[in-house]
This record gives C-alpha cells, structure tokens and sequence, in this order.
C-alpha cells in the first residue's frame, strides 16, 4: 500500500504491518504479527504486535461500507474521523479513560491507537462472571466530565455549536434513527425475532401508547444538540480491567441529548444483569445506582464550578436539568433493550444463553421493562426504582410504580 497519495485502498494483514513499519511505530528490522480482529458490526480492527518486545499497536480502519452487510450498504469512510476526533477530544478532559491515539488519515480512514489487549471487552467479561468493581464509577465520571464540558453550560452556544460543526454526522444517526428507533417498534425486514416471541414483538408493534413515547424520544435524539455523545455507549464499547476502564468506538459521536449515552450505558448494563442468574445479578445492579449517583455528583460539581449560563445559580436550574437528563436516559434506555432484543443488533450474553427457555424468558423480560421505561419514564424518580422494576419482572409480576 501508499500513503503518498490519497485514495483509499482497504487494508490487508500484509499491508497493516508495512503501515505500521512506514510510520516508525515499530522498528523497521522487527519481527511484526498481525491479526485482524474486528468484532463489531461496521468496521476492520488490525492487531500488530511485535511478540520480542511484547507490545502492540491497533489499527483500525473503516470500510466504505457495513461490515456486517456488505457493499450494498455504503457508508460515509468520515466516520473514522470523527471517531479519532472524538477520543482526541475526549482526552482533553478523561484521558485516563480513552486509549491514546498514535495516528490518523483521513483518506485511508485508519486510526491507529493505543492496543488495549491487557483489558477485556465490558460485554464479554461481563457474561463470563466479572463485575468490574470500578466500572460504573468510572464511567459516571467519562459521562458526566465529557458531556458536561461539550455543552452550553461550560462552553457558552457559540463556542458550543462551532465543535457540533464539527462532529456533523448524518448518516451514523440515521443509522440509530432507524436500527434504534424505528425499525425494531415496527414489523421491519431487518428485525431478527425469534419466531416464538413474534407475539411478544407483535403486542409492542400495536401498541399505540408505546409507539407515541417512542415517537417522541426519537424526535428528542434528532433535535436536542446539548453535548458532544459517545453515540453508542453500549458494553461493547468498553474495555475493562477491575482496576481501568477504556471508552472505545465513538464513530457515531454527534450532538445530542445527555441522556442517550446514560441510557446506553443503563440499558446493556440491565440486559447483561438480567442474563445472569439472580445470585449474581448485585454486583451488576450496582453499576445501575452507582452510574447515576456519580453522574449527578460530578456533573453538579462542574456546574457549580464552571457554568457560563448567567442562569446557572437560579434556584432549581440544576435539579430540572438532571431530572430531564434522568427521564430522558430512562427513555432511551428502554429505546435500547427493545432494539437489542427485537432490531438487527443484539445482545450477544442474551443470545449465548443456550438453553430455550431461559432465553426466552430473559427476552420477555427484558421487552417489558423496556416498554415500561419508555412509556412511564417520568415515574421513574431514581435507579432505584429500575432496579425495583427489573425484581418485580424477574417474579412474573407486573411493574408497579408506588
Ligand atoms: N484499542 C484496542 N485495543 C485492543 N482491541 C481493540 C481496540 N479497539 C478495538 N479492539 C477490538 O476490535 C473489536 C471491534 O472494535 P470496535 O471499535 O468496537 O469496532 P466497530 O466500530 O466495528 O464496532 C473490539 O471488540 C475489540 O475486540
Ligand atoms: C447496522 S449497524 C448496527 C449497530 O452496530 C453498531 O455497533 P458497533 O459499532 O458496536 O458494532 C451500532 O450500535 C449500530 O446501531
């Protein structure tokens, strides 16, 4: 491969290691492995190391279309930047909890980054028994540090809407517009509903109640730019140890509602939780509380601190902001399970439960706590009360909001 001139050609194992070795990341006589190692629904991950020195490096490249689909669904290589310039920003103000970027380019759409190999994937580790003691506590933080900093309170709207310019990004949001938001409360082609739960998804496709909220939220994710968001903070997205904590993959960064990266996080949080038998589901529900509880705290410290809005000390600012914040993520969070159940992408702890009927009862579950967050989203006060919802379904009882 080239790098003098500017037109995009999709990496090999073979032309991944010359990248690395033409930008000096590794000494040009070394002995150099590379294995690709994408997991993810849209793009290449290249994993080089150099087994003599025991290091490694990650080069991440976009392809010109879905990963997971194939040419026929193009989409914009710009996600690779916007992926490199959202950990680049976010480093500004959590680089404990982002890997260090080495290198970008955007006509080859590569990223090459710190390898995070020491840790392991959230989503994975989670359904092998790990709690990740740190987790919640660490990404409360990532959450509140990077969100509030991105929006009007800390950076006034004029400063505010040059870096939304920025972090443009149409055609990943219609990715979620329609994958998050739409597809999976319709009878859409690119649902996957396992045939028996068909009357499940049905009950949810009719229900006029649901489809008018989740009409709604949608319609919030498009039109609230309050902070620049991770855009799809799933577990999955997430590189854990029980002492570090990794954001990764922000390639559908944008301006938009706070609440939508809480509720992300909320959401896969609850689906792994209810993937586990009930004896090991504490530990999980903790991230739950805690994720809010370190949110608010450190978000309201900033806004103490920092805030520019001549509003910012009016008595009962913050408390509505957090509480809109709180109803939206609920919202979202519902928005999420149901796609994760019902929409193209799901989640992969919930489809390794081999046995039938456990599966499917986790489906079931996890469909009705996620109408339920949508639909009575302003009666949940606190995590809580999440937590009380996802107990009193796991027993077969219906949810009662006291
Ligand atoms: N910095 C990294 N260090 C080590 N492995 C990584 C790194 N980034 C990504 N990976 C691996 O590649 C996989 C896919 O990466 P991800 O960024 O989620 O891709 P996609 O955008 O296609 O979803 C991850 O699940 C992880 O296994
Ligand atoms: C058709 S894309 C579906 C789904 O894939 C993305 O996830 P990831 O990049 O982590 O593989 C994103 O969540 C999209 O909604």
């Amino acid at each position: 491969m080239t790098l003098s001139q500017p037109s995009y050609e999709a990496l090999t194992e073979h032309t991944a290691i010359t990248l690395a070795k033409k930008l000096e990341l590794f000494d040009s006589n070394a002995d150099l492995v590379c294995h690709e190692i994408g997991d993810g629904n849209l793009n290449m991950v290249f994993r080089i190391t150099e087994p003599a020195a025991q290091r490694g490096i990650i080069i991440k490249q976009a392809l010109p279309y879905v990963r997971v689909i194939g040419e026929g669904w193009p989409l914009t290589l710009n996600r690779a930047v916007i992926e490199s310039e959202a950990l680049r920003h976010f480093a500004k103000h959590v680089p404990q909890f982002v890997p260090e970027i080495y290198y970008t380019d955007a006509a080859y759409a590569i990223t090459v980054m710190e390898d995070l190999s020491h840790l392991t994937i959230v989503r994975t580790g989670l359904a092998s028994g790990s709690t990740y003691p740190l987790l919640s506590t660490h990404i409360g933080e990532f959450l509140a540090k990077t969100l509030f900093a991105t929006s009007d309170f800390a950076m006034g709207p004029q400063e505010k809407r040059e870096l939304a310019l920025q972090f443009h990004n149409p055609e990943l949001c219609k990715i979620t517009e329609n994958f998050v938001f739409t597809y999976p409360l319709f009878d859409h082609e690119t649902n996957d509903v396992e045939d028996i739960l068909r009357p499940t998804a049905e009950a949810l496709w009719n229900d006029q109640v649901l489809l008018l909220e989740a009409a709604k939220l949608k319609q919030t994710f498009m039109t609230h730019a309050e902070a620049l968001l991770h855009g799809d903070l799933h577990t999955g997205s997430i590189f854990a140890s029980d002492e570090e904590t990794k954001v990764i993959d922000p390639e559908f960064a944008f301006y938009g509602p706070i609440g939508f990266d809480v509720g992300l996080f909320i959401a896969n949080t609850l689906l792994s939780a209810l993937a586990r038998e009930e004896s090991d589901r504490a530990a999980l529900l903790f991230h739950i509380t805690q994720v809010w509880d370190v949110f608010t705290i450190t978000f309201s410290n900033l806004w103490r601190q920092n805030n520019v809005d001549d509003f910012a000390q009016v008595e009962g600012y913050l408390e509505y902001q957090l509480q809109h914040i709180w109803a939206d993520a609920v919202g979202f969070a519902g928005s999420e399970i149901i796609r994760r159940i019902f929409g193209l992408a799901h989640a992969r702890d919930i489809e390794a439960i081999t046995e039938d009927a456990h599966r499917l009862a986790v489906k079931r579950n996890a469909a009705a706590l996620g109408r339920d967050f949508i639909v009575n989203r302003s009666l949940y006060e606190s995590p809580s009360q999440i937590v009380q919802a996802l107990q009193q379904v796991v027993k077969g009882a219906s949810i009662v909001h006291i």
